[in-house]
């Protein structure tokens, strides 16, 4: 009580002088101030918001036994019963799967500097020279003069122009072993991904590689060796999950990885040094020139002889060239055996295609790429198949560069982010109908161009080649092959699935989701004059 009273006298004595009052009043402030500051830092500190919600798990193992085969869906029945953002502790690591257009604005837009780090697995360590590729590369300098390089410079307008006989020649070559087996079954998976293939590696070293005769050869071999790699990402590979089993290779996933790392470093070496010595036989002779176009391979080359470039190291080269045989045809053939099965399957958007095909093109000529902008329809049905048959369902797991807020939960640093962006192409909160496959969806927009940018759209609910700096680097070329192949296929060619057999929209769930089964189909003769097919 004294003491109490005590304080009182000296607050009553203080505050009968003015100036006094004054005095009282700035270090009362000052006080305040300096107490509510402490408590703010502490509580944020302290009290920083929760982890997302998620499941229970295993000691140890965490939810990795629970996983299904069909991730995808798993997840999206997940998120209805944890909300839009949860978290899975899979091994030792942390995942959180993000599920709604909201969040993965927060994370491809409002973040995108601090998510701009793709999950560096083992085996892409070692079949990307230890991520100096354009994918696995962390945000920073060089990933960003690697991206400049390939999307300013071998797919600028002006080069992807100049390349553009390469990919005419590629798709009149399977049209013409299309027509030379008619009427018998075709796998139009494998001729897409076979067209694709061809069409990158003519883009990367043009038609003039190696010795004479083992072009083919070669191409078969960089082929299977992309299939491989994308299988062996596909797996799932417990030193992942689990840090202090980084060291081992328990499923083999390192031997294999290395397995086509080494055929690919023998294959290009070989490649590079016939260029640079055909290159000095050309020099030499004062030619210097490719016969006008400018092969990637080239362009990469030529950076030693410019000024103000940052030229690249061999390893640096090779792991960009693996990235576009390995990022480019699965995902692109992946897209044209769902779009060509969802035009089997309905007749009338068949017709609809073939219909604008023949106003546009007509029947006494091949698809040519400027006839492409033209073909509004059959770039909604190919706009409905990214949304509804998403290739890459979880896009590339990004990994925060730090520990940052998402929809009021804390992400730590170095934790997967997998982008649930196939649950958001069919969320019924933003797509009507959203399981039916209809192209016109996208055709209502003639006012808003830009309202579907494969970009990604305002709201993104539609994001099939990711947003923002980590947005797809391929997308110049991948519009125009999946519009060229699946376009000169429909109108060449009338398709029917083979007798008896029944349309399959089954999935397999990988790193793409393909067609549990490839698309076969029977082609008959769809234009009168056959000299069009030779
Ligand atoms: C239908 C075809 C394709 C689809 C659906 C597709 C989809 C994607 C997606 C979803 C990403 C990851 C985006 C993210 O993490 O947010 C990506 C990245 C990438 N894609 Fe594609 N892609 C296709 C074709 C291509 C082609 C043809 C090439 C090369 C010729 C290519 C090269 C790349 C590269 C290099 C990256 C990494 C970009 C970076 O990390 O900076 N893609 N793609």
């Amino acid at each position: 009580m004294s003491q109490l009273n005590n304080h009182m006298s000296w607050w009553q004595e203080v505050s009968n002088s003015t100036d006094q009052t004054v005095a009282v009043v700035i270090v009362s402030a000052l006080i305040l101030a300096i107490v509510w500051y402490k408590s703010t830092l502490s509580s944020s500190s302290n009290g920083a918001p929760p982890l997302p919600p998620g499941p229970r798990s295993l000691p140890i193992v965490g939810y990795l036994p629970f996983l299904s085969r069909d991730l995808h869906k798993q997840f999206t029945n997940m998120a209805h019963t944890y909300g839009p953002i949860f978290k899975l502790k899979l091994g030792s690591k942390l995942h959180i799967v993000i599920n709604t257009p909201e969040l993965a604005k927060v994370v491809l837009r409002d973040q995108d500097d601090t998510f701009a780090n793709h999950d560096l697995t083992v085996a892409a360590s070692i079949i990307t020279y230890g991520g100096q590729d354009i994918i696995f590369s962390k945000n920073n300098a060089y990933w960003r003069n690697l991206r400049k390089l390939f999307v300013h410079e071998a797919l600028s307008n002006k080069n992807l122009e100049a390349c553009s006989s390469f990919r005419r020649d590629e798709v009149r070559k399977t049209i013409k072993n299309v027509f030379s087996q008619i009427g018998s079954r075709i796998n139009i998976t494998e001729i897409s991904f076979l067209t694709e293939a061809n069409v990158l590696t003519s883009m990367v070293w043009g038609n003039t590689s190696s010795k004479e005769g083992e072009d083919g050869l070669l191409e078969a071999e960089l082929q299977e060796i992309s299939v491989n790699v994308n299988e062996i990402f596909g797996r799932a590979n417990l030193s992942d999950f689990f840090t202090i089993f980084k060291w081992f290779d328990f499923q083999g996933v390192k031997r294999d990885m290395k397995k086509q790392l080494q055929k690919f470093d023998q294959i290009m070496d070989r490649i590079i040094e016939d260029r640079i010595e055909s290159n000095s036989d050309t020099l030499h002779n004062g030619i210097y020139d490719h016969g006008g176009k400018k092969d990637f391979l080239q362009i990469l080359l030529d950076l030693k002889n410019k000024e103000d470039s940052k030229p690249l190291n061999m390893t640096q080269i090779k792991a960009l060239i693996l990235d576009i045989m390995t990022a480019g045809t699965e995902t692109t053939s992946t897209l044209i055996e769902w779009a060509g099965a969802e035009i089997m399957r309905n007749q009338n958007v068949m017709k609809r295609v073939q219909n604008e095909l023949e106003e546009v093109v007509g029947l006494n000529n091949m698809v040519e790429e400027s006839h492409l902008p033209k073909l509004k329809y059959l770039d909604a049905v190919i706009k409905e198949t990214h949304r509804l048959h998403l290739v890459v369902p979880f896009m590339i797991p990004r990994s925060p560069s730090k520990a940052c807020v998402v929809g009021g939960y804390t992400i730590p640093e170095g934790s997967t982010v997998l982008l649930n962006a196939w649950a958001i192409h069919r969320d019924p909160n933003y797509w009507d109908n959203p399981l039916e496959f209809d192209p016109d969806r996208f055709l209502t927009d003639h006012l808003d161009t830009k309202k579907w940018d494969y970009k990604g759209n305002a709201t993104m609910t539609y994001f099939p080649f990711g947003s923002g700096r980590r947005l797809c680097a391929g997308l110049p070329l991948a519009e125009k092959m999946q519009m060229l192949i699946l376009a000169s296929l429909f109108h060449s060619f009338s398709w029917r699935l083979p007798e008896g057999e029944e349309h399959d929209l089954s999935e397999r769930f990988g790193f793409t989701i393909k067609k549990r089964n490839p698309l076969i189909a029977v082609p008959s003769q769809r234009l009168t004059d056959v000299s069009l097919y030779m």
